[in-house]
């Protein structure tokens, strides 16, 4: 036991804690910084991997218990910031200016709640302080402006230079950028296919996100052009799958996943969506309607993390008709719960990967 109470005697007893994430000693990730001291209390910085961390007051806590050990320290605080790391870079692929991680949304089949889950987790990610852009690029549904209270709002395009630039636009924490802000509504969607893959190009590098944590991409449903385009042109952290319980939404998640890996993009974890109902008038009651645990089957079977299970619940349908997501509108409902807790896991997925 060191008896001096200085900067080294306290990382020291500081460098058996360890993320639990990460599995590394806190000190060795230099996410101890600025350690003071006067007079027996210590002071420091914890920078955590991501401002969604779940597990930040179980870290703070096993930090002051550490330093506390020493016998001349009176008090301790901590204060918590965090710094998200950056993807890998590959070699093959140009990133984007400023933006840490490009993460996509995905699913097998239409109408399963993938823009629900894009809109929630990318407002869940701001709520902790997480800087967060999302891409609508659905074709076929392109809800996320309503979703975000952003119906009718329109992308400024400006001229930089020789190249025209949109300005994305902003709610709740986030900067959006949609299909829906540049398709007329009666359009056939037939027209729209042939647009995408310019429209993705031009969302990925010509809006001016700034400096971004988390670039969210809501796909349209299916293993398609679009999501062979955004595998190719940018370097992705990775792929959320979202799913039912229903045996034939499972079966079309499962042709997705193999995609994605097959193009190199890992697959961060599945989340089950309508896993349960929840009647409005018996919160306490949960029913399983389309059978239960299929989710959690498929993520064992291959091999990636369940992130998480959505119940089917009104007000989750209500919020993004209003335009004020569940996780603002209703954060104690079952449903924010779940997806905030996806938000953080998935915060959790991607620190672990790009630290890896
Ligand atoms: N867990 C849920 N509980 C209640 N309603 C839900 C739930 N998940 C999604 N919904 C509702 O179902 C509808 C479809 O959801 P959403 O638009 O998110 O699906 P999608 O997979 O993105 O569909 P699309 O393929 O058309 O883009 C929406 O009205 C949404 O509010």
């Amino acid at each position: 036991m060191p008896n001096r109470l200085d900067t080294s005697s306290v990382l020291e007893v500081l460098k058996p804690v360890q993320d639990p994430e990460l599995n590394k000693s806190l000190v060795d990730l230099n996410m101890i910084r600025n350690v003071a001291i006067a007079d027996g209390n210590v002071r420091f910085t914890l920078v955590l991997t991501t401002p969604a961390c779940p597990l930040r007051q179980f870290i703070v806590d096993e930090c002051e218990r550490a330093v506390k050990t020493l016998p001349e320290v009176k008090t301790v605080s901590v204060d918590v910031t965090a710094e998200t790391p950056s993807q890998k870079a590959l070699p093959d692929r140009a990133g984007i200016d400023g933006v840490k991680n490009i993460l996509a949304i995905s699913s097998g089949k239409g109408g399963v709640g993938k823009s629900t889950v894009a809109v929630n987790v990318a407002v869940a990610l701001a709520q902790t302080g997480a800087k967060v852009g999302l891409i609508d690029a659905d074709i076929y549904g392109p809800n996320a402006p309503m979703m975000l209270g952003l119906e009718g709002a329109k992308i400024t395009v400006r001229q930089s230079g020789a190249q025209e630039v949109l300005e994305p636009a902003f709610n709740h924490g986030v900067k959006l950028v949609s299909m829906g802000f540049l398709i007329d509504k009666d359009q056939p969607v037939i027209w729209r296919g042939p647009m995408l893959n310019g429209v993705i190009r031009q969302f990925l590098y010509q809006v001016q996100w700034g400096d971004l944590d988390y670039l969210i991409v809501d796909m349209p449903p299916g293993t398609g052009d679009a999501q062979l385009t955004l595998a190719q042109a940018v370097p992705m952290a990775g792929v959320v799958i979202v799913t039912t319980p229903q045996s034939v939404a499972l079966l079309d998640s499962r042709r997705g996943l193999k995609m994605f890996q097959q193009l190199g993009v890992p697959v961060l974890g599945i989340v089950e969506n309508m896993s349960y109902f929840i009647p409005p008038d018996m919160p306490e009651k949960q029913y399983d309607i389309f059978g239960s645990a299929g989710g959690e089957k498929t993520a064992a079977e291959l091999q990636v993390p369940l992130l998480g299970c959505i119940p089917l619940e009104i007000s989750l349908r209500e919020g993004g008709d209003r335009g004020i997501p569940i996780v603002l509108a209703a954060p104690e409902s079952a449903s924010a719960k779940a997806l905030t807790a996806i938000a953080q896991r998935l915060a959790g997925r991607v620190s672990v990967a790009a630290l890896a």
